[in-house]
């Protein structure tokens, strides 16, 4: 059945997204937060400032306001970067049609209270508990945008509701897979881009392929390790949102986190990079991983080289060099008891 749905902001892969639900014949509404970027897509139907040279389908329409945008929404889909999740969620608590499904399609930790994103949105919309679910998977906005073929998972703690959301996205270019972990699917989504800062920064420095195969590989034990002192499933991780986003992430040469890692690898200044990179989440997920990793009493030998060259002056030769240098130790995941 048709339905209406609110992108509410469309950003680069709020607006990737539209694509495949206007393909299955729902009425997508976006919000675009800059007025003079709703004119230009009305003239060319395009969201050039996040993604352009894509056009969009028919069935795709977009506002200047969220009120307009969320107007009689069945489906909602919060499309912020994590820095203006909760700025984003005040904006549209007051017209959030009561009954509306809620997805997070957000990849991010908060750098001040270490919430996931599904968190940050409980806390300020209480009301959504048992309607929200979270979308997350190996997924460039580019390619689902030109309708090249993608898997991704959406999870939610209603298994109805995440059927919901596979039913509204599924088609013949966009496989969607259900789960019931949601603290996996999202910590998974959040802590690969911290990973592959670290594996952009490897292949800047000229480390090579085994470096980036190991780091890659270590990467994932340190997630996992995280994902299950805090009670994720630790095959979850095994899944779309875990291994696959992360290979994806230190691998695609798309990547915003991965390509902040190759010019701060390669010595250029991360602000320059930051500034044309735009969002780049592994940044302040950093902040909030390192934090979370040492309250919990968990190693993350990578994810606090990535924070101590993001922010503490660390030279990237100096961070392989002291992951190289670590103490001897047995390949597992192991969770202190
Ligand atoms: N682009 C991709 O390929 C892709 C794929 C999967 C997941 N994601 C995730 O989607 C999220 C959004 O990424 P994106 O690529 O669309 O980024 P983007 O930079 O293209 O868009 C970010 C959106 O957030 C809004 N925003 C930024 N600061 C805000 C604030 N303070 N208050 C309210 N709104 C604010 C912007 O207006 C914009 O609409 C990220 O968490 C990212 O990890 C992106
Ligand atoms: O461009 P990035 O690094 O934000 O990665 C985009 C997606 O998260 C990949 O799944």
């Amino acid at each position: 059945m048709p339905m209406r749905v609110a992108i509410v902001p469309a950003g680069q892969w709020g607006t990737a997204l539209a694509v495949p639900l206007a393909e299955n014949g729902h009425a997508v509404r976006l919000w675009l937060r800059r007025p003079e970027d709703v004119d230009v897509f009305r003239r060319t139907r395009t969201n050039p400032r996040h993604l352009p040279g894509a056009p969009l389908p028919d069935g795709v329409e977009a506002f200047p306001t969220p009120e307009e945008a969320l107007d009689h929404a069945d489906l909602v889909i919060l499309g912020s970067a994590s820095r203006g999740l909760r700025d984003t969620c005040r904006a549209i608590r007051a017209h959030l049609p009561p009954g509306a499904l809620v997805l997070s399609i957000t990849k991010g930790l908060e750098p001040e209270t270490h919430l996931r994103m599904s968190q940050v949105i409980l806390d300020e919309l209480p009301e959504v508990e048992g309607r929200l679910a979270v979308l997350s998977g190996p997924n460039f906005a580019v390619e689902v945008a030109r309708r090249l073929p993608a898997a991704t998972v959406v999870a939610a703690g209603d298994p109805a509701v995440a059927a919901a959301w596979q039913h509204a996205f599924m088609g013949p270019r966009l496989r969607v897979y259900t789960h019931d972990d949601v603290l996996g699917v999202e910590l998974g989504g959040a802590l690969k881009n911290v990973i592959a800062i670290g594996v952009g920064i490897s292949d800047g420095l000229g480390a090579g392929e085994n470096a980036r195969a190991a780091l890659i590989t270590r990467g994932m034990a340190e997630i996992g390790r995280l994902g299950v002192a805090l009670g994720a499933s630790p095959l979850t991780f095994a899944g779309l949102s875990g291994v696959g986003d992360l290979v994806l992430t230190c691998t695609g040469d798309l990547s915003r986190n991965r390509r902040l890692g190759l010019a701060i690898g390669r010595g250029e200044a991360a602000e320059a990079a930051l500034r044309t990179l735009g969002t780049v989440e592994g940044v302040p997920t950093a902040r909030a991983a390192v934090q979370l990793a040492r309250e919990v009493g968990v190693e993350m030998p990578i994810t606090e080289r990535v924070h101590a060259v993001l922010f503490e002056g660390e030279s990237p030769a100096e961070g392989l060099e002291l992951l190289m240098g670590r103490d001897r130790t047995k390949e597992s995941w192991h969770v202190p008891a």
